[in-house]
């Protein structure tokens, strides 16, 4: 399915309700499966959480989790202490070239059995379960924080506990403190002490507790970037967020007061509204390894608003759903913008035209689809194959209808 967005204009003071956050709901869903009684309100709706769910009460073999990435990573710690069993973990394409080999590696030299049934290093892994006594692994902390969770997730049902040395630059910090801090809201003790992170072993039971899910930051992001390309003065509500989060994407607050976006924290809402800027300097600079999945929007909303922007921190785009540095790039430049990348950055020089009617293509990622549909309000433009939305976001097309988006569907 294809869409074609018309040129659009917001309808103003419009309320979206966005569901759970999908990192913190396949967190909990993990934890869920290892404390049965504990129960989660505002679950992500999104692709990713509802493959994790299925995945954490399945007993088939294959368990196959297509392009969620968290999904992976979290399921190959989980099964591998389901004992006596054996489990074939795989997905998408994609997910075959999405590197697995640190947190592989960590596993089994705490002792656990798990062998590539393809290319080393990458999914489709052979799991078979077992009890895992060791405690001290040293593992890479540069390439994914989805290794790290995946680690702590599972650590406090490991006999002895776990204590994990994080040797590098720690990348997506917030992702592992977002971990830490559910594991103690369910009463699990933990320890984060330089560069070493423990967990202590809680075998039998925490109590029972219901848990609400913070909706979706990095959802939220396509919200921002809609403000900021729209006239001084329009505004929308968005539900449910709180100011203290769990997730770094809620930095969106801070680093979008730069396009003129006002965040006003509501009772369990944010109104975000368009205000005026007093900033001559057109150049935006963030440094984002603290929060990769509002790159591709943050870029497009720098080239829609002809600023210049130059992001930083970007060394793990190109593992993820695509390699999305180039993606950008191609995209925007089919839009006439100039665009230079290096391994873990991002240049766009600032441009006042933006070509109408351009078809942008989205590399089976939704973010792709969900950066580039804000435009919209500034030019007619096509995103293709704009079902991946539901990856993390299902109700992205029918919400920007709501607000006023005007658009046809191409199948
Ligand atoms: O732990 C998580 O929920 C996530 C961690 C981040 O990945 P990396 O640590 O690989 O950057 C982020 O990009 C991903 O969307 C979700
Ligand atoms: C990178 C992402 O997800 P994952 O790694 O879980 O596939 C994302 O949602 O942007």
């Amino acid at each position: 399915m294809n869409v074609y967005i018309k040129k659009s204009k917001l309808r103003n003071h419009q309320k979206v309700q966005i569901t759970g956050s999908k990192s913190e709901s396949n967190r909990l869903l993990l934890l869920q499966a290892l404390y049965p009684q504990l129960q989660i309100q505002n679950l992500s709706n999104s692709d990713d959480s509802v493959l994790m769910q299925k995945a954490v009460s399945t007993k088939d073999k294959l368990v196959d989790i297509h392009h969620a990435g968290t999904a992976m990573r979290f399921l190959t710690a989980f099964f591998s202490i389901q004992k006596n069993r054996e489990v074939i973990l795989t997905g998408s394409s994609r997910m075959k070239e999405r590197p697995i080999e640190i947190l592989v590696d960590a596993l089994n030299s705490l002792g656990a059995d798990i062998r590539y049934l393809e290319n080393e290093g990458y999914p489709p892994l052979k799991i078979v379960g077992r009890d895992i006594t060791k405690n001290k692994v040293t593992l890479e902390a540069n390439v994914s924080s989805q290794y790290i969770s995946a680690l702590l997730l599972i650590a406090s049902k490991l006999e002895n506990g776990l204590e994990l040395t994080l040797i590098g630059e720690i990348t997506s910090m917030p992702y592992i403190q977002m971990t830490l801090s559910l594991l103690r809201e369910i009463g699990i003790e933990t320890n984060f002490i330089n560069n070493v992170v423990s967990v202590k072993p809680c075998s039998s039971t925490v109590s029972s507790q219901i848990l609400t899910v913070e909706s979706d930051w990095s959802s939220a992001s396509y919200f921002y970037s809609i403000i900021a390309l729209s006239a001084v003065g329009t505004e929308i509500i968005i539900s449910s967020y709180k100011n203290e989060s769990l997730q770094g994407d809620s930095a969106l607050v801070s680093i979008y007061k730069n396009f003129g976006v006002k965040t006003t924290f509501l009772d369990n809402s944010i109104c975000l509204q368009k205000v005026e800027t007093n900033d001559k300097n057109s150049l935006k600079q963030f440094d984002l390894r603290d929060a990769p999945d509002i790159a591709q929007t943050i870029a497009v909303t720098s080239f829609g608003l002809g600023k210049e922007c130059q992001l930083t921190g970007l060394h793990t785009l190109k593992i993820k759903e695509t390699d999305r540095l180039v993606a950008l790039k191609n995209e925007l430049e089919k839009l006439g913008a100039q665009v230079t990348i290096t391994n873990d950055s991002l240049h766009l020089k600032a441009s006042d035209n933006i070509k109408q009617e351009v078809s942008i293509s989205t590399y089976n990622d939704h973010r792709m689809a969900m950066a580039f549909a804000p435009l919209g309000l500034l030019v007619p433009i096509e995103i293709k194959n704009a079902e991946v939305v539901s990856k993390s976001y299902p109700d992205f097309w029918k919400d920007l209808k709501r607000i006023g988006f005007d658009y046809d569907t191409i199948s």
